[in-house]
């Protein structure tokens, strides 16, 4: 089923409201399923409305790309989303919770486009255009309650991204074996191999291409693209966050070769309450 004109501004909207007041909705598909091109379509008026507010686009992430995901979530298919500027937190910066609805963490990979990619052009590779690597951390957090979606809602969700951090920029390499390890202060908390994620990551960029053609997404000379989670994701919280927190302190992720990204999770503070 296709989503009107009326009912996609609305449902941005929705979502939108969703994020900024980080409280949970409930998911269209409860009941009813509805297209692909339609929650693309979402997504967009999703971004633009955060535009609107002085966000810039700067990348793109993949989400879905590994069986550890897909199991978790229980949807099989790869998804894109969109970044912008406010989400993304220095490595070794401070991440806090405020604002967030039920965040999970995951470790991944990035690549950095050093070109803008021609897709109108059926031969254009997004891989070829790639001039560095780096480790990296998603931090999502689906505006449905409890992480309940079908595929369409969490594409219009923009694949429920919330923020991420980047570590050193390295040399592209092989991708395809690294292991992976998450840690949260001292505790192992994941683990995984990059080759988990569609048995290499870089295999994600042609679905990528495919995905931005198809819905009108630009690849542009100095995005961000992350390849999606190695791993399931780690909640940060026990549930909604009035429940309290469950990690605070350093997030790590390790890549073999590659290098470490970390991230300092701090309490939320209820009401604005800086003490
Ligand atoms: O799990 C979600 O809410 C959607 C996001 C998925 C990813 O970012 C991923 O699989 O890496």
């Amino acid at each position: 089923m296709s989503l009107t004109d009326g009912e996609i501004v609305e449902l941005a909207r929705e979502l939108d409201d969703a994020q900024t007041s980080a409280r949970a909705v409930t998911g269209r598909s409860a009941g009813e399923d509805w297209d692909v091109l339609s929650a693309y379509r979402v997504q967009r008026h999703l971004v633009a409305r955060r535009r609107s507010r002085g966000e810039q686009p700067i990348g793109l992430k993949l989400g879905f790309t590994s069986r550890a995901k897909m199991r978790q979530m229980g949807v099989h298919d790869v998804i894109v989303g969109q970044l912008t500027d406010a989400m993304d937190v220095p490595d070794g910066g401070e991440l806090s919770l405020d604002g967030l609805i039920q965040p999970r963490v995951e470790p991944e990979v990035a690549f950095r486009i050093a070109r803008d990619v021609d897709l109108d052009d059926p031969r254009a590779c997004v891989a070829t255009a790639v001039d560095a690597v780096a480790p990296a951390l998603e931090i999502i957090d689906s505006r449905y309650r409890d992480f309940r979606f079908s595929y369409a809602d969490v594409i219009a969700d923009n694949t429920s991204a919330a923020a991420f951090v980047i570590g050193p920029w390295a040399p592209v390499r092989p991708l395809d074996n690294l292991a992976v390890r998450m840690t949260v202060g001292p505790r192992t908390v994941s683990t995984g191999t990059t080759g988990a994620i569609l048995g290499d990551p870089i295999r994600g960029l042609r679905l990528l291409a495919g995905i931005c053609r198809r819905h009108a997404i630009p690849v542009r000379a100095g995005d961000v693209v992350l390849a999606g989670a190695a791993t399931a994701a780690v909640p940060l919280t026990g549930g909604p966050l009035d429940e309290g927190p469950l990690i605070e302190g350093f997030v790590t992720a390790q890549v073999a070769d590659l290098g470490r990204v970390s991230v300092r999770v701090t309490r939320a503070r209820k009401g604005g309450d800086a003490s």
